[in-house]
């Protein structure tokens, strides 16, 4: 039997917080082997996103296309897309190349509040890439974006955005509630709370919302990890509660190891390396 394998389709991050760079640390924490295809280059650090170049789409569709004719995938995650027709690249490929269960973070800006997708990305993105993925972790703003609604600005409205995205797309939806005003986000005093809607219905998962700056890469992290955990799985559906609730507990013990790491002067990186156990 051969390893689990996952696979991130995503853009690099040269400072190492988010992005393929960020992805394979997380993967390497679950014990997991790592495979990366690239869509964009980034020039960024902790402050902020200097320049980003996309990768010609065909040469995004070559990267797959050479892995996935060699190497078996158990679990891909999807970050920055940067273009309609990178997107459009990885849908061809995935129709005719399965990859494991597929989890899609659709990345629009990062944590400094600098574009990283075109607008043409989003109707793409929304109509042809989402029905083919297993979830879809999108932060506050970026449902609002796929909704054509107003964020949300408490969970309640995170909860009925949830739905209602679950409800339009069929596929299950972890609506990542870290962008809430810790005054208004609900989930109880202090906590930083996501909203899962599956088949299973609504779940809500909370942490403890740790004081740091160092939350560079942590929807990254968080969507990678889910992929690690489920690569390791059996073939099958994915029952997504477990995993969501196993991969912010790692997510939570990063935040903590990175806010002593001391990285950068703007929103530092989370720690990736704490390692979880190996699968039985
Ligand atoms: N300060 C915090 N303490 C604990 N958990 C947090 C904190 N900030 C964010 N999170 C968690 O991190 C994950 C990512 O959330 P967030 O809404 O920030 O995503 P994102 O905007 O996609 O991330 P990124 O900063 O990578 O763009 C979620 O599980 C969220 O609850
Ligand atoms: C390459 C890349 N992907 C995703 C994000 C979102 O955090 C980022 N800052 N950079």
């Amino acid at each position: 039997m051969s390893a689990a394998v996952a696979l991130t389709i995503a853009g690099s991050d040269p400072s190492g917080g988010a992005g393929v760079q960020a992805d394979l640390k997380t993967f390497a924490a679950h014990r997991v082997y790592g495979c990366a295809a690239i869509t964009a280059l980034t020039a960024q650090n902790t402050r902020g996103v200097t320049a980003v170049h996309p990768v010609p789409a065909a040469v995004v569709a070559g990267q797959l296309e050479t892995l996935l004719t060699d190497v078996t995938v158990h679990a891909t995650k999807i970050g920055m897309l940067p273009d309609a027709d990178v997107v459009r690249a990885v849908v061809s490929v995935l129709r005719s190349r399965p990859a494991g269960p597929v989890v899609l973070d659709p990345v629009m800006v990062a944590t400094s509040g600098d574009r990283l997708a075109g607008p043409d990305v989003v109707t793409a993105l929304r109509d042809e890439l989402l029905p083919l993925v297993d979830l879809v972790t999108p932060n506050v703003p970026e449902a609002g974006v796929l909704l054509g609604e107003r964020p949300a600005e408490d969970l309640a409205a995170v909860i009925r955005q949830a739905q209602t995205l679950y409800g339009r797309c069929g596929v299950p939806v972890l609506l990542k509630g870290g962008h809430l005003d810790a005054d208004h986000h609900g989930g109880g005093p202090g906590e930083s709370a996501d909203v899962l809607v599956d088949t299973a219905g609504v779940r809500i998962v909370a942490r403890d919302r740790i004081d740091t700056p160092a939350t560079h890469g942590t929807g990254c992290t968080l969507s990678s990890a889910l992929a690690a955990l489920a690569s390791r799985r059996p073939p099958g559906p994915v029952p997504w509660a477990p995993l969501v609730e196993e991969a912010r507990s790692y997510l939570q013990e990063a935040l903590r190891r990175g806010a002593g790491l001391g990285i950068g002067h703007g929103h530092g990186p989370v720690g990736h390396q704490v390692y979880v156990a190996a699968p039985d």
